[in-house]
């Protein structure tokens, strides 16, 4: 089931035609599916429920993934919880309805002012990476007269995911309290007045399409959870992360998801049976990648002995995975292909003063032309949340499609805005 597809020769999101956006909206824009978003959501959120052992799941979609206000209150209206990083991230997702008791404050360096405006907030559960910050927590809750529940995220030296850049759970990486430490840390934290140590967490890393590293992980965390319990701590939540990885490369009959979810939420079972723990997760990437698309525009061709480039209206600052992770993004002409168009190898390039601002290098694509539309698909994830004003460009605009309608749920940043916030020195003023 996939949400894009051609009708009557042109590329339609839902019941929309791409066409149509491109010129209400202006390119490059991301465009979202409703209807996708909606249903991962609840492929994921079924299948885990199904299989925790005390038939208690919360899925706290990862915000950092794509905190578009239409994509946050579509998830918040079916009843998902939201994982955090910081507190632009606890505001958004405030301000797009989450309820506070569903909200998950996750990340290695969460400041003084971030954990008390989460306290404030009454935020659910802090994810606590470091005895610095445990004592910090403590301090600002207590003073506040609060006590904050929280988990310790611990690093369970076991480290996965579709590149080097987005491993987390090795211990050669930053994230999480080591797992020789958490007995001791527990330990002071039963004596510390501003936090509740409700259990643990862990994220191993992000694009991971096999069960294998997180079975290892999970396991180890299990074997954690009973020995905690044997020194007389507390474990009643586990939140086992996201990462659960999507198919960047769109088969033909695509019918994205069941077969992996299904998998890992067996797995999840089988290893936390008989635990009884209430499971946390938080997917991002497998919520809204498939979702979204970025629609851009071919500009120039530029013809080389060698190759031939197409230069469009997005660049790397619009969607910065294939210049930051080599990251693969298929692309789909707007106007379908017939069966013969010729074929050409294409170096796709957007206009940024950067060699890196290359999409992709010798891609096969039907022959382009100057305002032809293209999409770079499975965009919907860390595509729009990553984007810069790198050169001076504005933030690209953001679309949500639900079935004949869209929003323009961001519109394109006006050169108002990018100017509007730099301020002259006095010196010179
Ligand atoms: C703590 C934490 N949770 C959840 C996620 C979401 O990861 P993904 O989008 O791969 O599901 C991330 C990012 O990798 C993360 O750092
Ligand atoms: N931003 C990355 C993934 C990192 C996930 C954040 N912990 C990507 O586009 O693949």
């Amino acid at each position: 089931m996939h949400h894009f597809s051609y009708r009557d020769g042109s590329l339609f999101a839902e019941d929309v035609d791409l066409r149509q956006i491109a010129a209400e909206v202006g390119t490059p824009v991301y465009v979202y599916s409703s209807a996708t978003i909606e249903r991962h959501y609840r492929l994921f959120a079924a299948a885990v429920k199904a299989n925790a052992p005390a038939g208690t799941a919360h899925v706290f979609y990862a915000l950092k993934a794509n905190g578009n206000l239409g994509v946050l209150k579509t998830l918040a209206a079916l009843g998902a919880g939201v994982d955090t990083v910081s507190e632009g991230e606890i505001r958004k997702a405030l301000a797009a309805g989450f309820p506070p008791e569903k909200i998950v404050f996750s990340g290695v360096g969460k400041s003084e002012s971030e954990l008390r405006f989460a306290v404030e907030a009454g935020i659910y559960q802090v994810n606590i990476e470091t005895e610095g910050e445990l004592d910090l927590l403590s301090r600002i809750a207590a003073s506040l007269g609060k006590r904050q529940e929280a988990v310790f995220r611990v690093n369970p030296d076991v480290g996965a995911g579709g590149h080097a850049k987005i491993t987390t759970g090795s211990s050669e990486n930053k994230f999480g309290v080591s797992f020789e430490e958490v007995g001791r840390l527990y330990a002071r934290a039963a004596n510390m007045p501003g936090v509740r140590i409700m259990g643990l967490a862990l994220h191993i890393g992000s694009q991971i399409r096999e069960t294998d590293s997180f079975e290892t992980a999970y396991a180890k965390m299990a074997t954690l959870v009973r020995s905690l319990r044997g020194e007389g701590h507390r474990v009643e939540r586990l939140d086992l992360g996201g990462g659960l990885g999507i198919p960047y490369e769109i088969p033909k009959d695509f019918d994205y998801g069941p077969d992996l979810i299904e998998a890992y939420a067996a797995m999840v079972g089988r290893v936390t049976k008989g635990l009884d723990v209430e499971l946390g997760f938080e997917p991002g990437r497998l919520i809204v990648g498939n979702a979204g698309i970025l629609l851009t525009r071919v500009l120039y061709l530029n013809p080389r002995p060698t190759k031939q480039f197409l230069v469009v209206d997005a660049a790397m600052n619009d969607l910065m995975r294939p210049a930051m992770y080599e990251a693969y993004h298929e692309i789909w002409p707007v106007s379908e292909p017939a069966a013969d168009a010729s074929r050409i190898a294409y170096d796709v390039v957007g206009p940024i003063c950067e060699s890196g601002d290359t999409f992709t290098t010798g891609r096969v694509l039907p022959e382009q032309k100057p305002d032809d539309l293209i999409a770079f698909m499975t965009a919907g994830a860390y595509g729009a949340s990553m984007a810069s004003t790198y050169n001076q460009r504005l933030l690209v605009p953001e679309v949500l499609v639900k079935g004949g309608q869209f929003a323009v749920t961001r519109p394109r940043q006006s050169y108002e805005e990018l100017l509007g916030t730099d301020r002259a020195p006095p010196w010179l003023a």
